[in-house]
C-alpha cells in the first residue's frame, strides 16, 4: 500500500497516527509511508525517530481557528492545500488518513479534491474543528468515543477505538526502572501532564516533593520538554531536595515500554493518554485540562471515573497537599488498585489499529467499485 498520514501539533494526534502506520506495515511490510506534519508541532522530532519519511507544510496563522470567516486564514489554508497537492501528486498515495491538528485539514482536503480515498480518525469525545470541517468530504470516519458519532455525518462513522491502545497493549516491554536509577521492586507513580506537560500539575508536584521524599514508593515526574528548566529552577530557588526515589524528566519518548511498569498514573485526561491507560489497565488519578474545547477532558475523565477505573481531581482543587493525600491513599491500598486495574482494562479497545486499517481498505475498495 502507499499510505499517506497527517497529524499535527500534539502527541494525542501524532501517536495514534504512528500506531496506525505500524499496523499497516505489520500487515503489508512493503508499504510505503509518507507522514505530512507541520514545521512547529512535536511531530517534526517524533516522526523521523521512527524511521518514517516526513515532510512538513509551512502552516501559519492556524493557531486559533480553521474557519472561513477571515480572509487571511482562508488565504493561508489554500496555500497549504496547494503545497499538499504537490506532495500528494508526487507520492501518489492509495489512501490519505488524517488524525487531527490543523495540518491534517489541508492534507486531507487536498487529497479529497484530487479524488483520492480519504479517512479521518477522531480521538476525542468532542469532535475537533479540523475533523468537523473535513467530515463532509471524506469517505470514512473512525471514532474512539461513541459520543463523537452524532457530531459527524453518521453514515460514514465506525467505532474503531484509538490505534495507540493496540500498540501499547501488545508491546513486549523490556524496560526496567533500573534504567532510571530506580528500583525494580518498588511501586512507581508516573506523573505527566499530556504530551507538553502541564503548569498546574508541575506546580503541585513541586510542592509535593518534600512528602514524596519520605515515601516508600517511587515517583517519575515528567515536566514537559519546554517546562523542564523552569521546574529545576523552582526546586533550586525553594531549596527543595529531591531524594533518590524520585526522578525528574523532561519527556519520555518510549512511553509504551515504560507504562506497563507503572503502578499509578497521575495526569491529564487527553484522549490518547486515556486510550493507553485503559489498554493496559493502569489505575489513574486524572486532572482534566480546563483549557480545551467544550471541556472534553472532563468528559473523558468522567467516563473512567464512572466505570471505577480512575479518580479525578479538578484542577482548581489541585494543591501539593491534595495530590499527596490522593496518591498516598491509592499507593497504600493494593485492593483498590487491583479493582481499578480491572475496571480500567474493561474499557480498552485492543484491536483499534487493525480496525482502522480495515476502514482504510474499505475506503479504497469502495472507490474502486464506484
Ligand atoms: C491541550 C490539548 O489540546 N490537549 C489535547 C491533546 O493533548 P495531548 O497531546 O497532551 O494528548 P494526549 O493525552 O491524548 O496524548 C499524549 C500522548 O503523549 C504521550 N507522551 C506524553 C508525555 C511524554 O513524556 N511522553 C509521551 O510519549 C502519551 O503517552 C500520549 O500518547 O490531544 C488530545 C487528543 O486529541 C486531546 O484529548 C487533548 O485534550
Amino acid at each position: 500500500m502507499r499510505l499517506m498520514v497527517s497529524a499535527g501539533g500534539t502527541g494525542g494526534h501524532i501517536y495514534p497516527a504512528l500506531a496506525a502506520v505500524d499496523a499497516v506495515r505489520r500487515q503489508e511490510p512493503d508499504t510505503e509511508v509518507l507522514y505530512i506534519g507541520s514545521e512547529r508541532g512535536l511531530e517534526k522530532s517524533i516522526v523521523p525517530q521512527r524511521g518514517i519519511e516526513f515532510k512538513a507544510l509551512e502552516i501559519q496563522g492556524f493557531r486559533r481557528k480553521l474557519s472561513f470567516d477571515n480572509v487571511k486564514t482562508m488565504y493561508l489554508f489554500l496555500k497549504s492545500v496547494g503545497e499538499a497537492k504537490k506532495i500528494i501528486k508526487e507520492f501518489n498515495p492509495d489512501v490519505v488518513v488524517g488524525f487531527g491538528g490543523y495540518v491534517s485539514g489541508a492534507v486531507v482536503y487536498a487529497a479529497h479534491r484530487m479524488g483520492i480515498p480519504t479517512v479521518i480518525h477522531e480521538q476525542n469525545s468532542v469532535v475537533g474543528m479540523t475533523n468537523k470541517f473535513l467530515s463532509h468530504g471524506v469517505d470514512e470516519i473512525g471514532i474512539a468515543f461513541e459520543a463523537a458519532r452524532s457530531q459527524f455525518p453518521t453514515d460514514k462513522v465506525t467505532m474503531v477505538g484509538n490505534p495507540r491502545a493496540q500498540e501499547v497493549a501488545h508491546m513486549h516491554s523490556h524496560f526496567e526502572w533500573r534504567e532510571y536509577g530506580l528500583r525494580n521492586d518498588k511501586p512507581t507513580l508516573l506523573i505527566f501532564g499530556g504530551s507538553q506537560g502541564a503548569l498546574k500539575i508541575n506546580k503541585a508536584t513541586i510542592e509535593a516533593i518534600p512528602a514524596f521524599n519520605e515515601r516508600d514508593y517511587q515517583v517519575v515526574f515528567v515536566t514537559g520538554q519546554k517546562r523542564y528548566d523552569d521546574v529545576l529552577s523552582e526546586l533550586s530557588e525553594a531549596h527543595i531536595l529531591v531524594s533518590e526515589n524520585i526522578v525528574i524528566k523532561p519527556y519520555i519518548s518510549n512511553m509504551p515500554e515504560v507504562m506497563p511498569r507503572v503502578a499509578v498514573i497521575l495526569g491529564r485526561a487527553g484522549a490518547t493518554s486515556i486510550a493507553e491507560i485503559t489498554a493496559l489497565g493502569v489505575p489513574s488519578i486524572l486532572v482534566p485540562s480546563p483549557y480545551v474545547t467544550a471541556d472534553h477532558q472532563t468528559k473523558n475523565a468522567q467516563s473512567l471515573v464512572n466505570a471505577g477505573a480512575a479518580e479525578m481531581i479538578v484542577e482548581a482543587d489541585l494543591t501539593g497537599e491534595k495530590l499527596v493525600a490522593v496518591v498516598d491513599d491509592l499507593m497504600n491500598d493494593d485492593v483498590k488498585r487491583l479493582e481499578m486495574e480491572q475496571a480500567s482494562k474493561k474499557l480498552g479497545v485492543l484491536d483499534a489499529a487493525d480496525q482502522l486499517v480495515a476502514l482504510m481498505r474499505k475506503a479504497m475498495a469502495d472507490r474502486n467499485t464506484k
